[in-house]
């Protein structure tokens, strides 16, 4: 199931500042395939990824389209029957995922018993989330195990798009290497799977992307496979493939 941004462009106005965060921004995550998001901090990835699940803050104003499988997404209705189940986001502070007040099993329990599309085992496993953590209450978790709770949690339902807002930013690396492993099924499975990172030399050491958008305040500048964009002559596109400047 597909999952696009076109002509996508969020404008924020908090009260005290106001500004274009989205700027126009087309965005194709086929079914099947991994699709990395890169892009300088601050440069609208995580907008971007709350722009495709229906989760934009409620001073975000919006013009252009979301269209989940072909289709427009409009209004709150339609994201809520979509989210969770259809549209799955591990966001980039895993612990928001959760509420505080239970347990992370109880709560992925619930959510094995709601969707019933996958055992709570198998989540956990695929997430690289540790089965021995599952009895600590969200705030008792590490940055890298409470990520990979909340990518168990996404993966739950089985959802046929998923958005992974920065799923290995705080793992070793082979256990980055086993969440990017298991994302690569997920997608081979069918999903629409992007996965918004900055791990650069796992992504070209791994070769698990399939294409690379690279995002610039607000804006798409390139899009492709990995190494036409390592290929490219621009010094914005080429900080990011050859940081030290080689
Ligand atoms: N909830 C929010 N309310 C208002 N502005 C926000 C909100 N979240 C992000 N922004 C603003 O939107 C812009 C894009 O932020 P975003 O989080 O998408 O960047 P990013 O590329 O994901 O950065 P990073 O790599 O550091 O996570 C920034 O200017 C940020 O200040």
């Amino acid at each position: 199931m597909p999952a696009e941004l076109r002509g996508l462009t969020v404008h924020i106005d908090t009260g005290r500042w106001s500004g274009t965060v989205l700027d126009s921004i087309d965005l194709v995550v086929p079914d099947g395939k991994v699709t990395a998001l890169l892009g300088e901090s601050g440069c609208g990835k995580s907008m971007a990824a709350a722009a495709l699940t229906g989760s934009l803050p409620a001073s975000a104003r919006s013009t252009g389209q979301v269209r989940i499988d072909g289709e427009p997404v409009r209004g709150r209705r339609q994201w809520q029957r979509l989210r969770g189940g259809t549209v799955g986001l591990l966001p980039q502070e895993g612990v928001t995922a959760f509420r505080a007040e239970e347990t992370v099993g109880a709560q992925l329990r619930a959510l094995e018993e709601r969707y019933r599309c996958w055992s709570v085992d198998d989540a956990c496993a695929a997430a690289r989330y540790p089965a021995e953590s599952v009895d600590l209450y969200p705030d008792q978790h590490s940055g890298g195990q409470i990520q990979r709770a909340a990518l168990a949690a996404a993966l739950l339902p089985r959802p046929r798009v998923l958005v992974a807002d920065e799923p290995t930013a705080s793992l070793d690396t082979e256990t980055a290497y086993g969440v990017w492993a298991a994302l690569r099924r997920y997608a081979g499975a069918g999903a629409a799977v992007l996965v918004i990172t900055h791990d650069v030399p796992m992504l070209t050491a791994a070769k698990i992307a399939d294409q690379v958008a690279l995002m610039r305040a607000g804006k798409i500048v390139a899009t492709g496979g990995l190494a036409a964009l390592a290929a490219l002559d621009d010094p914005y596109v080429r900080g990011f493939f050859q940081p030290s400047g080689h």
